[in-house]
């Protein structure tokens, strides 16, 4: 079944830039599609469009199947944007976690549950009675992924989900979308990051600076297509310069590369 249904989505700010310009994209349930493109491409504003945070100036967004309704988007769905200030008013990091399943009418046990598990999972523990404002950028962001998280979504739409992030806490983020990925949460994340894409998609959109879809197709397709992404002023994954040309099988991340070499056998240079 189809998570997302765009067709033709339009969309141009007061001033008149027109960030995103007919975009058609189509999401399947439990699918991993990263939004990829160079500064300015549009895709904080189509991630928002998909997620229902703004309004099209023309087309539309259809979720599972054929529903606009708003309360069931807003049950099945969460954004998370760049802007932390969006997750967190409460007085505590606590009440930020609960505010959503509260909001969906869950029982205050179930709140607690879902609180605790969500925190444990992103080490926010030490910080739920803290207020908000008084966490570090990077804590910040965890935890307005882990209120975006309470709801228990099926389509997770992340901008920049790992940007100022240390390496422990990618990692912690990265294996957390791992797990959701494998439960069938349907995941969309932005980013203008090359590297980062093999670690949360099996499909990428890439958007050009003109707030177009400049291809589509599966990760491995689009980051070992070099002069696709250079001519989206994007650069390839580095360890996809160093193997282009060099093997048939050119590895996306440093972890398949050197599985790659030991496999021929090129564990050590002398
Ligand atoms: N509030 C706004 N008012 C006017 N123009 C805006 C506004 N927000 C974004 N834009 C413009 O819309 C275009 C798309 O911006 P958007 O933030 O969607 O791009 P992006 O691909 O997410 O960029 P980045 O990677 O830098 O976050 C850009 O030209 C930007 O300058």
């Amino acid at each position: 079944m189809t998570a997302i249904e765009a067709t033709d989505l339009r969309y141009a700010y007061p001033d008149e830039t027109l960030a995103v310009d007919g975009v058609d994209a189509s999401i399947e349930r439990g699918e991993r599609v990263a939004l990829l493109g160079p500064n300015g491409a549009g895709k904080s504003t189509l991630l928002e469009l998909l997620g229902s945070l703004v309004d099209p100036d023309g087309g539309q967004v259809r979720y599972f199947g054929e529903t606009t309704d708003a309360d069931t988007v807003r049950s099945r769905l969460s954004v998370l944007t760049q802007n932390p200030a969006d997750y967190l008013f409460n007085p505590t990091v606590r009440e930020d976690l609960a505010y959503g399943p509260a909001q969906l009418d869950c029982d205050r046990a179930e709140v607690d549950r879902r609180v605790e598990r969500v925190a444990d999972r992103l080490d926010l523990d030490g910080l739920l009675s803290k207020p908000p404002f008084r966490l570090s950028g990077g804590e910040q962001r965890r935890a307005a992924l882990a209120s975006a998280l309470t709801v228990e979504p099926d389509v997770l739409l992340l901008d920049e989900p790992v940007s100022n992030v240390d390496a422990a806490n990618r990692k912690t983020i990265l294996d957390l979308l791992d797990d959701l990925a494998a439960d069938g949460v349907t995941l969309v994340v932005s980013t203008p990051d090359t590297e980062l894409v093999p670690h949360v998609a099996d499909r990428v959109l890439l958007l050009d600076d003109a707030g177009t879809i400049a291809s589509r197709g599966p990760t491995r397709r689009i980051l070992t297509d070099t002069d696709l992404l250079r001519d989206c002023d994007l650069r390839p994954p580095q360890v996809v310069r160093l193997f282009e040309g060099r093997t048939a099988d050119v590895p996306l991340t440093v972890d398949n590369a050197a599985e790659q070499l030991d496999a021929a056998g090129l564990d050590t240079i002398e």
